[in-house]
């Protein structure tokens, strides 16, 4: 009689289809529960109140991963028409006005279910310094128009303050290493002040407390170092290059960081209007002058040279006007007008030679106005126009300020964004503000998918097998028991 297969008794049946509905059942719930779901995202709003002009940012991040690391990313920009709220002082009224365009911008882009628990924030450099060191009624008043417009939208409003010098340089570099994998110093040059940052190598920067920051990023310690020179943006600097020509009081002057042909009037109080230079305005001087270009860059560098004072230092060792500064580190990302005017120089490169940037500019100082203007017929002339002496400027702050030497220039990037979120202060503020400065490293990736989906798989397989091995005793018993009947 053939024998009767054991795997046919009622029991195995049942244990096996058991054993199957529960395999599928496990696997369906596996891949139910851990199915990517739509991302949900949180945002954050910062407004830099620059001095030249207001940018908007919104940035954006994965719901659940509020505490995490590297995930906040910028969705969205805008530019607010118009210049810089601390030129507003004489209206105030219209700084807030000019804020609404790029926040209702802002209103679109931020979905509305999030608009009530979306912080805002605004943040004023050294425009509002300046204003606030001149006239500080008029600094509050701009405040004041400017709270009023923002608390119109319906966002969470979190305030608006100038930063310190400290803080912007410190943002900045948070900013820089928050995106960047490699820790990276980093050099903010503004309208009206100009920063820098970095992490010094095994130096004491306690020599100077009030140059020096901690923080925890990644899990790593660092202690950095940063300075903000106020007056020393490239629109306050370039203030203090005419004053320095202009201190008798000329009715015409010969400016070597400007091109041969270039002729404007200028008017001595609209010059003398900024704290940077009041103090030195002639005694007796006509109402306008005449500012025209020689184009020389090495004479321009003369003249920006006698704007840094390098002859007094308490400190080890001082960039200048007696700062102290430890030597430089690293690797550089240099932002905001430092890319602006060596891009459009066509100087970003970091694989061109200090002489050879040097020598560009040269060349590019001596080119006839006319012949500039000829070749940028797009780009306004009152910006143009300083290319010359802003490019000085950089190789000079850089070089001679902060002792880049030829070797180390190489070292400087010239940056516009990282990663898709523009190079500045705004996004450290924000993440140091909503505690999203992350302490530790990132967790290391979770299993794909799946590769979750085949190992949950795999292992209810396998004790499913464990099961019915497991049974085995009854295997006999089972089998032989028709027989015995
Ligand atoms: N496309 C642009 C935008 C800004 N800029 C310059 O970049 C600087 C930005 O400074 P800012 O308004 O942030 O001033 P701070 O308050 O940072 O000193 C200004 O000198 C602008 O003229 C530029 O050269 N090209
Ligand atoms: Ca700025």
């Amino acid at each position: 009689m053939k024998e009767k297969n054991p795997w046919h008794t009622p029991l195995t049946i049942i244990i096996t289809v058991i054993g199957v509905i529960a395999i599928v059942a496990l696997v369906t719930v596996a891949v139910l529960q851990n199915r990517p779901v739509p991302q949900k995202y949180k945002y954050g709003i910062v407004l830099d109140a620059g001095s030249s002009h207001t940018a908007l940012y919104i940035y954006e991040w994965p719901a659940e991963k509020d505490n995490n690391t590297g995930r906040v990313e910028q969705k969205h920009s805008c530019k607010v028409k118009g210049k810089g709220i601390s030129s507003y002082a004489a209206e105030p009224e219209k700084a807030g006005v000019s804020l609404t365009e790029c926040m209702r911008e802002a209103e679109m882009q931020v979905p509305s279910r999030r608009h009530q628990e979306t912080p805002l924030y605004l943040g004023a450099t050294a425009g509002m310094r300046l204003l606030n060191i001149e006239n500080r009624e008029a600094s509050d008043k701009v405040f004041e128009a400017v709270e009023k417009a923002l608390q119109g939208f319906p966002f969470s409003y979190q305030g608006a303050r100038i930063l310190s010098g400290q803080e912007e340089g410190a943002f900045g570099w948070v900013t820089v290493n928050y995106l960047d994998d490699q820790t990276t110093g980093a050099l903010d040059l503004g309208g009206a002040s100009t920063q820098i940052s970095f992490v010094p190598h095994e130096y004491d920067i306690s020599e100077s407390p009030s140059n020096s920051v901690a923080f925890r990023l990644y899990g790593n310690d660092y202690n950095l170092y940063t300075h903000s020179f106020l007056c020393y943006g490239k629109d306050q600097v370039l203030r203090m290059a005419l004053a320095h020509q202009t201190q008798s009081g000329p009715v015409t002057m010969s400016d070597p960081c400007f091109h041969p042909g270039y002729s404007v009037t200028r008017n001595y109080n609209a010059l003398y209007d900024s704290p940077c230079v009041s103090e030195r305005k002639p005694k007796e001087a006509p109402l306008n002058f005449t500012h025209t270009g020689v184009g020389n860059f090495f004479q321009c560098q003369e003249v920006v040279k006698t704007l840094f004072n390098f002859t007094s230092c308490k400190y080890s060792r001082c960039s200048f006007n007696g700062i102290f500064q430890p030597p430089l580190q690293g690797s550089f990302g240099a932002f905001s007008a430092y890319y602006f005017v060596m891009n459009f120089l066509n100087l970003t490169d970091s694989s061109i030679p200090l002489e050879t940037v040097k020598a560009n500019l040269a060349n590019y100082c001596e080119t006839p106005w006319n012949q500039i203007k000829q070749q940028h017929p797009k780009v306004k002339e009152k910006y143009l126009a300083e290319y010359c002496f802003s490019g000085t400027y950089i190789v000079t702050l850089l070089t001679e300020g902060y002792n880049f030497t030829k070797e180390t220039f190489s070292k400087i990037k010239f940056i516009k964004e990282i990663k898709g979120s523009d190079a500045g202060w705004t996004l450290g503020y924000m993440l140091n503000l909503t505690n999203m400065i992350p302490a530790e490293a990132p967790d290391s990736p979770p299993l794909p998918h799946a590769g979750y989906v085949s190992i949950v798989t795999v292992i209810a397989l396998l004790l499913f097998i464990l099961f019915i091995l497991s049974l085995r005793p009854i295997w006999p018993k089972c089998s032989k028991q028709p027989q015995i009947v």
